[in-house]
């Protein structure tokens, strides 16, 4: 079946948040991470792939403005695979860096019904990470997240309908607009 093209419904999508308020939400984030990490050794900066691509570089670059310097690494791993609703979580990729006696910062777009995190950071934990910390632009607001998982960094709150832009996809399309659409309820 060929997917829907993107052109068809960002015409009927509702904007949610536009890239102003992003922005100004990472500037928040940063300040509020920035004063939770000291000392000598950079936190591993873990960016879920695909879409926390987008989010976590601008993150990085309002940490390093503060003066917080991060080691970089990355992860895949996936379960909407462009779909609409969630399945099985498979992993794409796994860091190369070990991350025994690490401080971790899992950058990513979305906490939604939260799977995807809470089984990312147990893999951290088993790997021997010290501290596994998360960051998300967005959260979804409802009562379907499973228990154990709470990102600790927030950007925004968004409704819950499938959103996509800014990283987030729709049927793979749209990452890179620099905004956040719903799909037409
Ligand atoms: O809280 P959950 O319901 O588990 O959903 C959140 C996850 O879903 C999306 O990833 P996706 O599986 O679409 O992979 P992608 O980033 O490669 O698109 C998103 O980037 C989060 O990682
Ligand atoms: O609403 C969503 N949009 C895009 N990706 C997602 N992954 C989980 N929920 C969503």
């Amino acid at each position: 079946m060929s997917p829907v093209r993107l052109g068809e419904v960002l015409p009927d999508a509702e904007l949610i948040h536009d890239r102003a308020t992003l922005e100004q939400a990472i500037q928040r984030l940063a300040d509020e991470i920035r004063g939770d990490y000291e000392g000598d050794m950079p936190p591993l900066f873990l960016t879920v792939m695909h879409g926390g691509m987008p989010f976590a570089s601008q993150l990085a670059f309002a940490l390093g403005e503060r003066g917080l310097d991060l080691e970089f690494d990355y992860l895949h791993a996936t379960r909407y695979r462009g779909n609409t609703s969630g399945a099985r979580l498979a992993w794409l990729h796994r860091p190369a860096t070990s991350l025994r006696g690490r401080r971790v910062l899992l950058a990513d777009d979305i906490l939604d019904e939260g799977h995807t995190l809470l089984a990312i950071k147990r893999w951290c934990e088993d790997e021997g990470a010290a501290d596994v910390r998360t960051a998300v632009l967005a959260v979804k607001i409802h009562d379907r997240c499973v228990e154990g998982i709470e990102a600790e960094y927030v950007g925004v709150e968004v409704p819950d309908r499938y959103v996509f832009g800014y990283g987030m996809d729709f049927q793979e399309q749209g990452r890179n607009l620099p905004a956040i659409y719903a799909l037409k309820a």
